[in-house]
């Protein structure tokens, strides 16, 4: 398994996926006029994906169980690919709704085959589930300025879903090529620690987890569809403000996933990321909400993006397949069947409660966040396991990892400046280097108690290094000799 390259063809899928999601609503003008029929009608085709991703998710995530990840992520590319090269010349409305039902059944294939296969692949993966994150906002970001640029050029709509299948052709090629890592594994180390988790607890965290699929799920589709008008109706604010508060708000997101992904990569527990997120979101959109100064607002709007669609939808996901590690795609499928849940109701739950205001619509996205922290926290409280050898032991090999990694690149760097040593015929002691390098080690040591040993520690690896400088040079000079 090549794991670079089949994380690449994963995450190039879910750049195809952020087109997917956005490609109705974008061409809806262009597709009413095609179908001769009105805006409306386009927009129940769109509802469409909703239900193919409500009915498909939890019979795949089964599925994907039995009969391994690489199959469904087949079916969802084929399934996208039918339906992109299907809407670009379809005029009939059943089937365009037919293959509505489709893009949602492609996505939810793809889940349930990609996000169990990061987890599958080893190390700590579930950072790269919050990574898929990104690939999708980047899909949704390009496909307007694409769009844009065609009705520009007064070109045919339907070449922006031909663009789209034809990275999905050279990505089923790519992807094909490679080889999934084995399914539904569960280190050792890992079922000690679940292990350590009553059953009651496990329950509760499981239905926390499965209703934060709900929550934060609804907490980005109510602000995305309600913040623009909330800001021009409610307070009064102008168009382009209005427009910024949702910029912002992708902004924040991208930055989010990036600074979650750090964190994860750092072994940060997931509950604590959530909470402080959650914590964060729910601050931010009591200052949305409330506050009318343009300034603080949009400060608020980006810190909404960053905490409430960075990737804590992803980080929950993580956490909820870490309790069973056996079922990894039946969980996937359950807690997105929750997430689709909210796309299809909040638009309905907010449109009834925007009859009385639409500052009321707005709002209702406060008691989404508080529920979802609630939710956070009694998961958080029943996961809680003390501090085991066990436990710190994993942290301690997942440390160790980094460090590996970094010391192999590191005596690569001291063999180049062995070589060039040995051409400019210096020797291979700098005592004054050195000593540099050992004052840098005090400098950047944050805890001062752990310096001494630090020191000894570099002392360690470059007299090392220059064994290896030396075991070098009298390689060549055998070589040159014989
Ligand atoms: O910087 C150099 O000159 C090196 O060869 C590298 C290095 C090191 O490991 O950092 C190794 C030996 C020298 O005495 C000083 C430093």
């Amino acid at each position: 398994m090549h794991r670079k390259q089949l994380s690449f063809s994963l995450y190039l899928n879910y750049f195809v996926h952020g087109i997917g999601i956005i490609i109705l609503t974008q061409n809806m003008l262009a597709l009413s006029q095609h179908w001769h029929s009105p805006l409306a009608t386009v927009s129940y085709v769109i509802s469409g994906i909703g239900i193919g991703r409500f009915i498909a998710y939890f019979i795949l995530g089964n599925l994907s169980d039995r009969f391994g990840r690489k199959i469904f992520v087949n079916l969802g590319m084929i399934s996208y690919l039918i339906f992109f090269l299907g809407m670009a010349f379809v005029t009939n409305i059943k089937i365009a709704y037919f293959l509505a039902i489709l893009a949602g059944i492609a996505n939810s294939a793809l889940d349930a085959g990609t996000y169990t296969t990061f987890l599958e692949m080893g190390g700590n993966q579930g950072s790269a589930n919050v990574l898929l994150k990104a690939f999708i906002s980047s899909g949704e970001f390009l496909l307007p300025l694409v769009v844009a640029m065609i009705e520009a050029q007064k070109m045919w709509y339907g070449w922006s879903f031909i663009l789209a299948a034809i990275i999905l052709v050279i990505n089923l090629v790519l992807l094909n090529r490679q080889k999934f890592p084995p399914r539904n594994q569960a280190s050792e180390r890992e079922a000690n620690i679940i292990q350590q988790i009553s059953p009651i607890k496990k329950i509760l965290a499981s239905i926390g987890l499965s209703g934060y699929g709900y929550t934060s799920m609804a907490l980005m589709i109510l602000y995305t569809q309600w913040i623009s008008l909330f800001a021009t109706k409610t307070f009064h604010f102008n168009s382009v403000l209005a427009h910024w508060l949702l910029s912002l708000y992708s902004i924040g997101s991208i930055s989010g996933v990036i600074i979650i992904f750090i964190l994860l990569k750092r072994t940060v527990a997931e509950t604590k990321i959530l909470i402080f997120m959650n914590v964060g979101s729910l601050l931010a959109l009591l200052i949305i909400c409330y506050s009318q100064l343009a300034g603080l607002s949009m400060l608020a709007a980006f810190v909404f993006g960053f905490t409430a669609a960075g990737g804590v939808l992803q980080v929950g996901l993580n956490l909820f397949v870490k309790l069973y590690p056996q079922i990894k795609g039946r969980i996937t499928g359950i807690y997105f069947t929750f997430g689709s849940l909210a796309s299809f109701t909040i638009p309905l739950i907010t449109g009834w409660l925007s009859q009385q205001s639409i500052a009321q619509a707005m709002r209702f996205d406060l008691v989404i966040g508080l529920v979802g922290l609630l939710l956070i926290s009694i998961t958080s409280w029943a996961v809680y396991t003390p501090s085991s050898l066990n436990q710190e032991r994993k942290r301690i090999n997942q440390i160790d990892q980094h460090i590996i990694h970094l010391l192999n690149q590191r005596f690569d760097t001291v063999k180049t400046i062995g070589n060039l040593k040995q051409q400019q015929q210096l020797p291979i002691l700098d005592q004054e280097r050195e000593n540099d390098i050992l004052n840098l080690v005090a400098q950047k040591s944050c805890h001062p108690e752990h310096t001494q040993y630090m020191q000894i520690i570099y002392q360690s690896i470059m007299a090392n290094s220059r064994a290896y400088q030396h075991k070098n040079h009298s390689d060549k000079e055998n070589v040159n000799n014989d």
